[in-house]
């Protein structure tokens, strides 16, 4: 690691002397001293690196405001990574793209970094890192994470990493790898990058591929593509997924009134992010008059800033219409993308009937508009939903029969297994509709898409998705071979008395599953490629959103927050479903939930905020709304 880690690890460091004007060592190596050793060999240990995320250059004050803001001294890779305000993160970046080095060193294939705090707000910034596959950093290496960023010492830092190559059989002496590296839209952004590309550089042969500014998903897909040797720029993205949306136009069912509903373009929040602009890319890409979007919330000038009442968290969570939307959109198709533009949900607006309609956490533009208007949400549940409904659909055309155990026996290949993948926070309604009407297996993993995608691996066809909209569908290696098979050798039908019969259903569903599998980012949930999907699945069916709304009711629910200060004292089991401890907690709960009927309830401490999150679901929206207050009441007498 070379001279730049002294001054990065010293910004990682947690410094008990804090902000005392002395001369002791106040520059975090550990070493005694307050020496010029940030490398810069000029003499002191300013703040001269030409970073501006400290703002007072008092690099000891940041650290201790860093303390306060992760907690007992701790950063933790999280759900989705590392995540602060930006000006604490040089460091902590730096050391993740070490860590990204040694992964690529170690598996000698490309990996990727992505900084971005996807629906963060605009302070905040964060790094991710995307491993071999495309996916997300393998889980064993989080560890390493954790331990790097936060080393005591620049001295701890560079044995930690000598530990590391030991343990994992990596030549420091004769490294070589390729990071991929990009970033959303932050200001914050471009300096963090560079933050990277020293971490990455610390190593030797290292290539550094910048990527500039990009989708999270867009960087997964890049690093899966490189690895498989296949073209990896965004023009090659754009081609990929508009392949698959462009084959299932052809495969749509024939033409017939009701298609009108959509011919509206579609109204998306871009969140104020970076998917705006990708999306109006991909329309131009597109060219085809099916896919056309009305983009609002753009980051331009006059828009507010990122993630600032609007994008899909705000959307979801709040389940309020996201700025600039208003009663003129009444009935119109919308969407909503986050931040880095990697997950989606849909929804569309009614004049308010009742007074008690949902949008009962206000925000300012809810206060107004909450009242007149009525947010139907379609989630990342609904989406799962959709998209099982119609693979369950070109399976039957493929003659599949309920194998009786959550399988789908078909002709030729065995059985199909297809499963849904959810977490805890996925509605009731959702889960009971795909095991009772369309018989699929569902599995139920903790929050975070790593445990999600995990799980999906296992299923020949595995459709995962967050209940916020984060989520895709995995074609198993076996399976997809054996359909691009069938397509390529068109032999679907069956030999009849005069010679083969072709079955013309059959050829087309495969077509449409190939044409699926193209058009879904493999790699990571994409709300770009969510919305080809979407809109594909709403032109095969010739719908529109109310209708795929009414496929099942949610029950209602409330999702809340909860700060105390060490949120880290719940521990929970059973896939995030029950408190382990204290247990007391869960004695609570389990009084509380007993009182409504339909009552379910859990809490667990969030991987990317410093909060507890509470989710209760009832038949009655005040019964979830009840029980999500009371449940908050007792973390607080607990833990406050
Ligand atoms: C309730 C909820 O939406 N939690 C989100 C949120 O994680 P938390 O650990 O709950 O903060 O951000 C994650 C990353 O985007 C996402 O995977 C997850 O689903
Ligand atoms: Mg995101």
């Amino acid at each position: 690691v070379d001279d730049d880690a002294d001054y990065y690890a010293s910004a990682a460091v947690v410094d008990d002397d804090d902000d005392d004007d002395d001369d002791d060592d106040d520059d975090g190596d550990g070493d005694g001293d307050n020496d010029d050793d940030d490398g810069d060999g000029d003499g002191d240990n300013d703040d001269d690196d030409g970073y501006s995320y400290d703002g007072d250059g008092d690099m000891t004050n940041d650290v201790v405001t860093m303390i306060m803001v992760m907690e007992g001294s701790q950063f933790f890779y999280g759900t989705a990574g590392f995540r602060a305000e930006a000006h604490l993160l040089p460091s902590v970046v730096f050391r993740t793209a070490v860590l990204a080095a040694l992964r690529s060193a170690k598996t000698r294939s490309a990996t990727g970094l992505v900084v971005t705090a996807s629906h963060n707000p605009i302070k905040d910034n964060g790094v991710k890192l995307a491993d071999p596959s495309g996916g997300m950093l393998c889980m064993e290496w989080e560890e390493y994470a954790d331990r790097l960023v936060n080393a005591q010492s620049s001295l701890a830092l560079c044995e930690l990493v000598g530990e590391i190559a030991d343990r994992e059989g990596i030549s420091l002496g004769d490294t070589g790898g390729r990071i991929l590296v990009g970033r959303d839209t932050r200001p914050s952004g471009m300096e963090l990058v560079d933050a990277a590309k020293k971490g990455i550089s610390a190593l030797p042969g290292m290539e550094v591929l910048d990527m500039g500014v990009v989708s999270t998903p867009q960087l997964h897909w890049m690093v899966q593509a490189t690895n498989r040797g296949e073209p990896a720029t965004e023009d090659d993205y754009f081609a990929d997924i508009l392949s698959g949306y462009r084959e299932l136009a052809t495969l749509k069912p024939t033409r017939d009134a009701r298609q009108k509903v959509l011919e509206d373009p579609l109204l998306v929040d871009g969140s104020n992010g970076v998917g705006a602009a990708k999306l109006i890319d991909l329309q131009s890409r597109a060219g085809v008059s099916s896919l056309r979007f009305e983009v609002r919330n753009k980051g331009e000038e006059g828009d507010g800033p990122l993630n600032d009442g609007v994008g899909a968290d705000f959307v979801q969570k709040e389940r309020l219409p996201p700025a600039k939307f208003s009663e003129q959109d009444i009935g119109r198709r919308c969407a909503s993308v986050d931040g880095d533009a990697d997950r989606l949900v849909y929804f569309y607006l009614e004049k308010n009937q009742k007074s008690d309609s949902p949008g009962g956490q206000m925000a300012v533009q809810g206060d107004y508009l909450g009242s007149r208007l009525t947010l139907h949400l379609l989630d990342g549940d609904k989406i799962a939903v959709l998209a099982a409904l119609f693979i369950s659909q070109q399976l039957e055309e493929l003659g599949a029969k309920d194998d009786g155990n959550g399988g789908k026996s078909v002709v030729g290949y065995g059985t199909v297994r297809v499963g849904v993948v959810q977490t805890a926070y996925a509605n009731g309604a959702s889960t009971k509709y795909i095991k009772e009407v369309l018989g699929l297996e569902v599995a139920v993993t903790p929050t975070g898409v790593k445990h999600l995608h995990e799980k999906a691996v296992g299923f020949d066809i595995g459709i995962y998705f967050e209940a916020n909209g984060h989520g895709m569908i995995l074609f198993g290696a076996s399976f997809l071979a054996w359909l691009n098979k069938k397509q390529a050798s068109g032999d679907c039908g069956r030999e009849g008395d005069d010679g083969f019969i072709t079955d013309r259903k059959a050829e087309v569903a495969i077509a449409r599953l190939v044409a699926l599998s193209k058009l879904v980012n493999q790699a990571v949930g994409d709300a770009l490629s969510g919305i080809l999907l979407v809109e594909s699945i709403l032109q095969y069916r010739q719908s529109g959103l109310h209708e795929w709304n009414t496929l099942y009711k949610d029950l209602p629910s409330r999702q809340s927050k909860v700060m105390v200060p060490d949120r880290r004292q719940i521990v929970t089991k059973d896939a995030e479903t029950k408190v382990a401890s204290p247990d007391v907690l869960q004695q609570l709960i389990d009084l509380e939930i007993a009182k409504y009927k339909h009552g379910r309830a859990f809490v667990r401490p969030s991987g990317t905020e410093d909060v507890v999150r509470v989710y209760a679901e009832a038949e009655q929206q005040t019964d979830a709304d009840a029980l999500a207050n009371a449940i908050a009441r007792h973390i607080r007498s607990v833990l406050g």
